[in-house]
């Protein structure tokens, strides 16, 4: 193996880096065009490759496209112990980006469901989030596209979905008021019919 041509990972493993994809000439292009409109040269030496790192870059930010949220959903545990009880993934860090501006919305998710018969693997429900955080989104649709997902698949007595997150269109441009953040949350079944389990699960996340 070649050293030069792996990366490593949190716990000292080697993996391959994968190979780079290939950018179409038009997608590098506007780049270029963008560069120059904002005010700089793109064949300068620092910007030459730029536009495919960008171009790359994107297809990473957007790559919940090409990604189906509810097969994450489709590999489901019946035994467990008769559990009947809340299950909460707290704190769930994501990435997004704004279909108005496309700039970063960096949050976390709190995601819960009170099982009916089934559970699925906890990782599943961040790969749920990701799915649909890693595309162009508002975050209201954000939180409720995750939280449909689960109450479409597992069927479970109910679903709760609070997301809070930094959107940097606010941040860093327009209005440019730092350190605020949007909240949002969908509640479906008992969560939202049933003021006990309402409370109950938003003390469980922290609210
Ligand atoms: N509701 C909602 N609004 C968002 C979200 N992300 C960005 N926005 C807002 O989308 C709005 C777009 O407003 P416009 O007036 O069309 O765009 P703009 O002139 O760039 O607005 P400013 O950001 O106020 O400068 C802004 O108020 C943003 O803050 C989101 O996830 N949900
Ligand atoms: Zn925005």
């Amino acid at each position: 193996m070649n050293i030069e041509d792996e990366a490593t990972i949190g716990n000292g493993d080697l993996v391959a880096s994968p190979p780079k994809l290939e950018v179409p000439e038009d997608v590098a292009e506007a780049i270029r065009t963008l560069i120059r409109w904002t005010g700089d040269d793109p064949t300068r030496e620092g910007l030459r490759d730029t536009p495919k790192r960008v171009a790359r870059a994107w297809k990473e930010y957007c790559s919940g496209y090409g990604d189906d949220p509810g097969h994450h959903l489709s590999r489901i545990f019946e035994e467990v112990g008769g559990y009947d009880e809340i299950v909460l993934l707290r704190d769930v860090p994501f990435q997004s980006h704004c279909e108005h501006h496309m700039a970063p919305i960096i949050g976390k998710a709190h995601i819960a469901y009170l099982p009916r018969n089934h559970v699925v693997g906890i990782s599943k429900l961040a790969r749920v989030l990701h799915a649909f955080a890693r595309r162009l989104q508002v975050q209201e649709r954000l939180t409720a596209e995750v939280a449909d997902c689960i109450w479409t698949h597992l069927k479970p007595r109910g679903v709760a979905v609070v997301i809070e997150a930094s959107h940097a269109c606010m941040t860093a441009r327009g209005v440019r008021t730092p350190g605020v953040s949007m909240v949002t949350s969908r509640m479906m079944g008992v969560f939202r019919d049933d003021e006990r389990s309402r409370k109950e699960v938003l003390s469980l996340m922290g609210m």
